[in-house]
């Protein structure tokens, strides 16, 4: 895999918007939580009662993100991301949420990996500025600590202060579910990483805020959905595209020519990856071909690009079917409004 470019957010959005969904940046929301067990049809973003699935406990920053793109919505917690998708897939949930990268780490290939398996669609895009707090049972000192449980992501986010802080790490399954298991445990020798409302949820005493190794610390979330949306219309704002392409040999002469295709045609491109996961001695990338009849593939290069525009834009389709004739696989994830706001909910 190529080291994974940061995003870079701030030159991508010139005078980004540090947006509070709820109009008050400092007043948790009260979030409603159904159970996966409704059956409903599709609903729309807007539409109250839509059902969203996200990987982890109620306070998790996946259920944040959710309510900030759909604001009525009711959240349903699972225990993993193919759990989330599964919801969707059977109708237990309308939409799906996922961190696909952030600006401290990258792409999230595992989340991407599970994307490409599944015949869901992108539908929207959400921008979360993510603060972290050290949690901690009540009373609990941090020099008594021996030991911090988290996400994966917010381990690596906060690497630095983890380590000034001498203590053991280690990953569970989200944010939440950390702070839940401490709660649940009643665990005075260990502390978890995770968000300020978190703490307010479960009653937990912040030990300390910004952990973080840097002060802009950004996640990409992507809203799924089973069933293609109506594109919106131009006036709801600039359109973006995903699309993956995979391929059985020669990287860079792919790479090169993907990039002729968009740069003849003056398409930016706001996200490039490539991952070789073979070449690490990795499996290779598992891609659900969705056209009629739908089989999985695999294939040891993938690249993953966004750009700017819309599948229906004349030069768009020029651009994907340059590249489709280069006997490369290419599925398109998602065309949806790209998202102007970095939003703050800390
Ligand atoms: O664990 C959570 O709370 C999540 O939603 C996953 C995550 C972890 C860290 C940053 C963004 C999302």
């Amino acid at each position: 895999m190529a080291a994974a470019p940061p995003l870079k957010l701030p030159s991508k959005l010139p005078s980004p918007k540090r947006t509070s969904s709820n109009g008050s940046p400092r007043k948790p929301r009260s979030l409603s939580i159904v159970a996966l067990k409704q059956n409903g049809s599709l609903r729309s973003h807007g539409t109250p009662g839509l059902r969203v699935a996200f990987q982890g406990s109620t306070g998790a920053y996946s259920e944040f993100a959710a309510k900030t793109a759909c604001p009525d919505c009711a959240t349903v917690p699972c225990r993993s991301f193919a759990d989330a998708i599964a919801a969707v897939e059977r109708d237990r949930a309308d939409r799906a949420i996922v961190p696909v990268e952030s600006t401290m780490e990258g792409t999230a290939l595992r989340n991407y990996d599970h994307l490409l398996r599944h015949d869901l669609r992108i539908v929207q895009e959400i921008n979360l500025f993510v603060h972290y707090c050290l949690l901690a049972m009540p009373g609990v000192r941090t020099a008594e600590l021996r030991r911090v449980i988290s996400h994966p992501m917010a381990l690596a986010h906060c690497g630095r202060a983890l380590e000034r802080l001498g203590v053991d790490r280690e990953a569970v399954e989200d944010t939440a579910g950390a702070v839940e298991m401490l709660r649940s445990e009643q665990m005075l020798d260990t502390a978890a990483i995770a968000s300020p409302r978190a703490a307010v949820i479960y009653g937990l005493d912040v030990l300390a805020g910004g952990l973080q190794d840097e002060s802009w610390n950004v996640t990409r979330f992507l809203l799924l959905s089973k069933l293609p949306e109506p594109l919106p219309p131009s006036s709801a704002g600039k359109m973006k595209t995903s699309m993956v392409v995979a391929h059985r040999g020669g990287s860079m002469t792919v790479l090169l020519k993907i990039l002729s295709a968009f740069s003849s045609r003056d398409i930016s491109l706001t996200k490039l990856e490539i991952n070789n996961p073979t070449m690490e001695g990795k499996g290779p990338v598992i891609i659900l071909d969705v056209r009629s009849p739908a089989m999985l593939k695999t294939f040891p290069h993938v690249l993953y690009v966004d750009f700017e525009g819309s599948i229906e834009d004349e030069k768009v389709k020029e651009a994907i079917d340059e590249i489709s004739s280069f006997s490369v696989f290419v599925r398109i994830l998602g065309c949806y409004t790209a998202d102007p706001h970095i939003y703050d909910l800390h």
